[in-house]
């Protein structure tokens, strides 16, 4: 791999501080999603290896811990620094193992720092409280602790920020790290592990481990000494985790699927709205737990906004990430088939094809957008997150309608509004069954806001204050035998 610092392309685990290899040298190779070629090899790494990176993040923490939060805060600017300084080179990576476009891989690294700095300084902020006694001669209050060694395990669609977007908050509030990323997107943690020993963050502080997913996540989550998992990826998996965690009653901080519904008054300008639709649906090829799942137009306005849909997805342009493109090839040749029956089971069941010739594909892992009009709630276009570029819409009739259509799901992490009236925005936004809601932009994403979903979608909030919660503990005390001249 070209890269101004070559030191940055690592391709073995990194456990308390030493680059390690797979015993007998055992490895998996990692392929570019563009052409098949392989990148390079990541190892893989055996259960007694797994163990000894929670041996190792077990001995970090008291030393992790003890810093002051100015401290730990110092070593996370450091890093941020980096992230930025490295951040062609970061790109490159990134684009090579995942396929998004240069111009995202850079934003992606733009967003991923976003979540160190920001975390470095909202941990100054860990207050505890005292609490007015109603023991006599008693203070009561509470402080707060970090968890303690933390597993984060990473999807291939975002490689660098869902791991800042964790580790960030779990470093700042005094954890050690353990980061298990996707197989198929080893190299942006590894160049992460590389800057994170440069910024002085201690040995064993900050883990990468990799290997089989199954045998590792059974590891870690079966170790006692393990205390928070936290995951973003499909549904199936989190509730594995879960499963795996309950026995030692983990934290769990789950990210899962989305099936975002994409909301079209009929009170919008119809061309602007279908811009915003296009790049909701194919941001990252549409493998985003954002990305637009149902477009629902309303019917007044509905043939002439898939009209401009259609006119602005023509204008995508497809290929290598490396190149001037707007989408990049799926992850893997499996997502392709996925792809291809999403479409054959709409059109089964009457959706339109209005646009997708996929003879123009320039590779086997590529899917050219797909417009299907008039989905209906039996299609697996409606009904599963897709992550695919394969866009579909459909019609309603009324605000109380859609709201229905688009809670009838067991998914609930982000749905989108579009409507130009603000009672009506208000009405709708309170009865959607959603985490996040975002209205008349598609821009809703952030270091400072609570990212996550209700139902199946998942646990807890990452970013913002709520996701440093995520790796604290709230202690009460209570101090006995302390009279005081007030009461309470
Ligand atoms: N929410 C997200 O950001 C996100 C990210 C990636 C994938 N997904 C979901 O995954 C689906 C397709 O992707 P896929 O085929 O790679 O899905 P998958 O469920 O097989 O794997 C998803 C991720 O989980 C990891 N994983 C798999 N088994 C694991 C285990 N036992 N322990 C720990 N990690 C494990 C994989 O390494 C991969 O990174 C999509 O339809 C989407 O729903 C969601
Ligand atoms: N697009 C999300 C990540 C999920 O896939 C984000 O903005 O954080």
């Amino acid at each position: 791999m070209q890269l101004n610092d070559p030191r940055l392309f690592r391709q073995l685990a990194y456990i308390d501080g030493r680059w390690t290899a797979g015993n007998s040298n055992r490895d998996e190779a990692v392929l570019d999603p563009a052409n098949g070629e392989t990148l390079g090899h990541c190892a893989l790494l055996d259960a007694e290896q797994i163990t000894e990176s929670v041996t190792a993040a077990e001995g970090a923490f008291d030393a992790w811990r003890a810093l002051t939060v100015d401290e730990r805060g110092a070593r996370l600017k450091a890093w941020y620094r980096l992230l930025h300084e490295h951040k062609e080179d970061l790109a490159r990576i990134m684009t090579l193992e995942q396929g998004k476009p240069l111009h995202d891989a850079r934003g992606e690294i733009d967003y991923g720092a976003s979540f160190i700095e920001w975390f470095a300084e909202e941990a100054r902020r860990a207050y505890g409280m005292t609490i007015p006694s109603h023991i006599p001669d008693a203070m009561l209050g509470t402080v707060k602790e970090p968890v303690g060694v933390s597993v984060m395990f990473t999807p291939w669609n975002f490689p660098l920020a869902m791991i800042t977007r964790k580790a960030g908050a779990a470093l700042a509030a005094g954890c050690p790290v353990i980061v298990k990323p996707a197989n198929e997107t080893p190299f942006s943690a590894l160049a992460l592990a590389e800057l994170a020993e440069r910024a002085g963050i201690p040995a064993g502080v900050f883990n990468v481990v990799t290997g089989d997913p199954a045998t590792v996540s059974e590891i870690l989550c079966g170790d006692n000494r393990v205390r928070s998992v936290s995951f973003t990826g499909s549904t199936r998996v989190g509730k594995l985790l879960i499963r795996q965690s309950a026995g030692s009653v983990k934290r769990m901080s789950l990210e899962l699927g989305g099936n975002a519904p994409f909301i079209v008054c009929e009170d919008v300008d119809v061309d602007w709205a279908a811009r915003e639709a296009v790049a909701a649906k194919f941001q990252t090829a549409g493998q985003d737990c954002l990305a637009a799942n149902r477009i629902l137009v309303h019917r007044r306005i509905y043939e002439r906004f898939v009209e401009r849909f259609t006119a602005h997805m023509k204008a995508l342009k497809v290929g290598s990430g490396m190149m001037e493109v707007d989408i990049g090839p799926l992850i893997h040749t499996r997502a392709v088939g996925m792809a291809r029956e999403l479409v054959e089971d709409a059109t089964s069941q009457g959706a339109r094809l209005i646009h997708g010739d996929q003879s123009m594909a320039p590779g086997a892992n590529f899917f050219m957008p797909t417009l299907l009009a008039d989905i209906t709630p039996g299609m697996k276009v409606f009904r599963e997150e897709n992550f695919s570029p394969v866009a579909g819409i459909g019609v309603f009739d009324s605000d109380e309608e859609v709201v229905e259509l688009a809670n009838d799901t067991e998914y609930g992490l982000a749905a989108y509004i579009y409507s130009d009236d603000v009672r009506r925005i208000w009405k709708m936004m309170r009865g959607l069954d959603y985490g996040m809601v975002s209205v008349n932009t598609l821009k809703m994403t952030g270091a400072p806001i609570p990212f996550g979903g209700i139902k199946q979608s998942g646990l807890g909030r990452e970013g913002g204050a709520q996701g440093l919660e995520e790796y604290l503990d709230t202690k009460y005390f209570c101090l006995g035998n302390m009279p005081s001249p007030s009461g309470s």
